[in-house]
């Protein structure tokens, strides 16, 4: 568990994190995200004291980092891995070479380095890789090797700065597949940050939303999904979910048109057709879509709504206590 109390970070005039404090739960996928200038980088290089905080706390399974000595704080550093976005390789070292590295540094004996670099790169996918050099890998080889590097000396937490922005979108799934099973076959806590929503949808099971050094919003990932607060917030969901409709078809249309939303069981349940089975109404489809965060359902329907005043709103009514979230966009009746 890591316990961020109050951490503050300044740069001269600058204050990079404003008085930031959050815990990160043993074991989950936490994610950061903001604009650039956020402080995200600041914020995760003060979680392992690569920036020591200009006040407040940073505690480690209880232990206060902030109180160590630089050489108390390099041992604690081992428990930490990072990764990088330009995954920062040797170029001179090859991929074993990158991996035992730190492992060298730490202490341990050829046998174990030879044993333990088989291992990882077994687990990255990159066994057959181990004699080659940086140069002759692609972005996603060199990414593994990274996350390979960092696991090196079995760290309990994975930090990892913007680690597939460099990457294609394929290649990213990959890097973020791989990051999930790490997580969930050796329980590493790992924290991320982004200025990708797609990232956090795909692998975090909380986030922290950051703007101007300050943690505007914190939530577990479907909840940011399905009722962002802030409009910071809103404006990252709209990045993946946005249900964009042409004006003309906002214009001249016969009844409403709403946008509903559905959560959790009210996404796998008939609202609609059981709605035009009890009204008198006909429901024109105009838009949709449905994900799956953290394997939860979440839906979004533009429908116009079509037929009296009265059944209209009762249809409006009815759906709206089914499902908690109706937004009329355009044409009340
Ligand atoms: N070493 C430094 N010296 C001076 N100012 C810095 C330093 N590092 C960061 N800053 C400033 O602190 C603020 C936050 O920067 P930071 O890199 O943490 O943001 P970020 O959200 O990670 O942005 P990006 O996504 O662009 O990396 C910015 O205004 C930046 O210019």
């Amino acid at each position: 568990m890591i316990d961020i109390r109050q951490v503050t970070k300044c740069y001269n005039h600058v204050t990079a994190v404003d008085a930031v404090t959050l815990t990160i739960r043993q074991g989950e996928i936490f994610g950061i995200i903001g604009y650039s200038g956020a402080g995200k980088s600041t914020l995760l290089r003060c979680l392992n004291l690569l920036e020591r905080p200009t006040e407040g706390n940073i505690l480690m399974d209880g232990k206060d980092l902030t109180a160590l000595s630089d050489k108390e704080v390099r041992k604690e550093r081992q428990k930490v891995g990072m990764i990088f976005q330009h995954f920062h390789l040797i170029s001179s070292k090859t991929v074993f070479e990158n991996v035992a590295f730190s492992m060298k540094a730490a202490g341990k004996t050829k046998e174990e380095i030879k044993i333990r670099v088989q291992e990882l790169l077994k687990m990255v996918g990159l066994s057959d890789r181990s004699g080659h050099y940086p140069a002759q890998l692609s972005g996603g080889q060199k990414q593994r090797v990274g996350i390979a590097r960092a696991l090196a000396n079995d760290p309990k937490v994975l930090l990892c700065d913007e680690a597939t922005s460099a990457l294609d979108p394929t290649t990213t799934k990959s890097i973020l597949n791989l990051l999930k099973e790490i997580n969930r076959k050796l329980g590493i806590t790992i924290v991320l940050i982004t200025h990708e929503m797609e990232v956090v949808q795909n692998i975090c099971h909380r986030v922290a939303v950051m703007e101007k050094g300050k943690v505007v919003e914190l939530a577990d990932v479907y909840d940011i999904f399905a009722n962002p607060k802030t409009a910071l917030s809103k404006q990252f969901v709209q990045t993946v979910h946005s249900l964009e409709l042409p004006e003309r078809l906002l214009t001249g249309r016969k009844g409403p048109i709403v946008q509903i939303t559905f959560q959790g069981g009210s996404a796998e349940e008939a609202v609609i057709s059981e709605t035009l089975r009890q009204f008198n109404v006909n429901a024109n489809i105009l838009h949709g879509q449905i994900s799956y965060i953290q394997d939860q359902p979440l839906g979004t329907l533009i429908i116009e709504l079509i037929g009296s005043h009265t059944e209209v709103q009762q249809a409006m009514d009815y759906i709206t206590e089914r499902t908690n979230r109706l937004e009329v966009l355009a044409g009340v009746a």
